[in-house]
């Protein structure tokens, strides 16, 4: 058996690599070109371009990122890049690289330009600002600029104080821009992404989700063979929608393995035994793990550690799972050596794994894995981002209630008590959260809210006053927001008399409880788990 990822997201025919200097829009990058229908992956700007044109891209864009392009150690890429006939668009600091690279100036002019900006197009005939107006709004995020383009480069845009804000060399297949087009602030933004695509590299936009499903399960027949695989059923989106697609190429061969760790929300357990089953016909295993976990979590407050137990115990379980499979299949050990986990690319991304990008938390799929894990794993929705995973789940014909359900951790309530997790801690939260999302819900706002994590601050105490007496209790708190793919997220404007409900029902109905506070920070700065 090996514990080597196969790379089950072979790039289509048709990708566009987003060259990432540390943007923080690297990912919307990628999204925007998805949403223009054209495949598109992030690679790390340290990767060598002769290792980028490897990869066949039909185009490449070069993100943002917060250096200056002359400041020592910069970012930079070579000039082969520019030089190799794909076509090149380059967004701010991408765009100052591609140039200085090719002999124009950047310096700091003093001309500063953070968020909404009037961009004026001297010609609006050109490759990227064909068909949108002379002048229009754009988002920018700078200090440096550009004032002089590169020997060979027609200047299509500036602002009041940046000469140089956009150009192009349509013989070379150059473009740049200095604003940030991704952003949906820009107003013609993607309209001049689908330019840079379709216009500037010729491509057909015909990338699309049933690319995806068929792709994918042809991959996964040819993997798994006439073995048999596991899938990690959480009752979650992403799970759901691997699980379909994985049955769907090896049918019977697969058993889902849904593990009760205790952490989980009231009613869950049984939700997913019971409406899942009946929605997919699936074969479903449920491990009852709750002593285990809580075992190994123990004395643990530190959410890094917390998260590295829990992935570790997971996949105890699922081995242990897989043994039992394979004494009732009378098959041999090689024979489910698979296991399908519905990880998404935000996952990795955020478990730094993604294009040496921070390690911010580790997602107990990715960065949480044991070292010694001896499955192969299968994750064909491992380079999607939800939005996509959920069209993928459409495609599949499964239920808009799995569909459209909102995202819960992996590790569930277990990063969502801040303090040491035990059992007593979770009955509470667990009450709370069942009240916080029945009066979501009553209130119609499920689709609204991406999701809303209820945490426990289990080592912090207030004081109270109920029924004239003194306490001296915790905290919970409500942290509902709103996201496009859970990369960026902004705090959900819940109506008063909703907040008002919930925070009446659960100082009145959780025991230990004395006060509920929300949680107003967007991510960034906070990140949607308090853990
Ligand atoms: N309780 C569980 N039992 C079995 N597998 C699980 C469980 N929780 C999570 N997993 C596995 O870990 C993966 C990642 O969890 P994650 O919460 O990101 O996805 P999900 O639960 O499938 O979807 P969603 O993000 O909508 O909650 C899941 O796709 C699943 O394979
Ligand atoms: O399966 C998971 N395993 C994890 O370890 C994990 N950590 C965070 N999340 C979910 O990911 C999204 C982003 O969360 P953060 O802003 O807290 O990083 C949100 O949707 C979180 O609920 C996880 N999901
Ligand atoms: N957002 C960016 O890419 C900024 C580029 C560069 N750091 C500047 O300030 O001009
Ligand atoms: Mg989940």
């Amino acid at each position: 058996m090996s514990s080597a990822t196969p790379d089950h997201s072979v790039p289509p025919a048709d990708t566009v690599l987003v060259v990432d200097f540390g943007a923080q829009y690297a990912q919307l990058i990628a999204r925007r070109v998805r949403e223009a229908r054209v495949y598109s992956e992030i690679v790390p700007s340290t990767m060598p371009v002769e290792e980028m044109l490897a990869k066949n891209p039909r185009a490449i864009i070069l993100s943002g990122g917060p250096s200056s392009v002359y400041a020592e150690g910069a970012p930079t890429v070579d000039r082969a890049l520019f030089e190799s006939g794909v076509p090149v668009f380059g967004m701010c600091y991408g765009f100052q690289l591609m140039a200085t690279t090719l002999g124009g100036t950047v310096d700091d002019n003093g001309a500063r330009e953070y968020g909404r900006t009037p961009l004026l197009v001297s010609k609006t005939g050109s490759t990227l600002f064909e068909g949108t107006p002379a002048e229009q709004s754009v988002w920018m995020s700078h200090g440096d600029a550009c004032s002089a383009a590169p020997e060979g480069f027609t200047v299509t845009a500036s602002t009041d104080v940046v000469p140089v804000a956009a150009f192009e060399n349509d013989e070379k297949k150059l473009y740049g821009v200095q604003y940030h087009p991704e952003v949906m602030h820009s107003t013609h933004g993607q309209q001049v992404l689908e330019h840079f695509l379709y216009r500037g590299a010729g491509i057909e936009p015909n990338w699309t989700t049933t690319n995806v499903v068929e792709e994918q399960v042809a991959l996964i027949r040819e993997q798994v063979g006439s073995k048999r695989a596991i899938c990690g059923l959480s009752g979650g989106v992403d799970s759901a929608v691997a699980a379909a697609l994985v049955q769907k190429a090896i049918g019977s061969q697969l058993t889902c393995v849904y593990v009760d760790h205790g952490l989980m929300r009231k009613g869950e357990t049984e939700q997913v035994e019971k409406d899942f089953v009946a929605a997919t016909g699936i074969q479903l295993k449920v491990v009852d793990a709750e002593e285990r976990f809580l075992a190994a979590l123990a004395g643990v407050s530190d959410p890094e550690t917390k998260r590295k137990i829990i992935g570790r115990e997971f996949i105890r379980v699922f081995e242990q799972a897989q043994a039992e499979i394979v004494a009732e299949a009378g098959a041999s050990g090689e024979d489910v050596a698979f296991l399908v986990q519905g990880t998404l690319y935000p996952d990795v991304v955020e478990s730094g794994g993604g294009t040496g990008t921070a390690n911010i938390k580790s997602h107990h799929n990715v960065g949480g894995l044991p070292d010694d894990i001896e499955f192969e794993l299968i994750e064909p929705l491992r380079k999607l981002f939800k939005d996509e995973v959920r069209m993928v789940g459409q495609e599949l014909g499964l239920p808009e209630e799995i569909v459209q359900r909102q995202p819960f951790p992996g590790p569930g309530l277990g990063i969502r008590i801040v303090g040491e997790v035990t059992k007593e801690r979770l009955d509470l939260l667990r009450e709370a959260d069942a009240i916080a999302r029945e009066e979501l819900t009553a209130a119609g706002l499920d689709r609204s809210i991406w999701q809303c994590p209820v945490v426990l601050l289990a080592d912090v105490r207030s004081v109270g006053v109920q029924g004239d007496g003194r306490t001296y209790g915790h905290p919970i708190v409500l942290r509902p927001v709103s996201s496009e793919d859970a990369m960026t997220a902004d705090w959900s404007r819940v109506p008063y008399e909703v907040l008002a409900k919930i925070s009446t029902r659960i100082t009145n109905e959780v025991d230990e409880v004395n006060r509920v506070v929300l949680d107003v920070t967007s991510k960034p700065p906070g990140t949607i788990e308090w853990e």
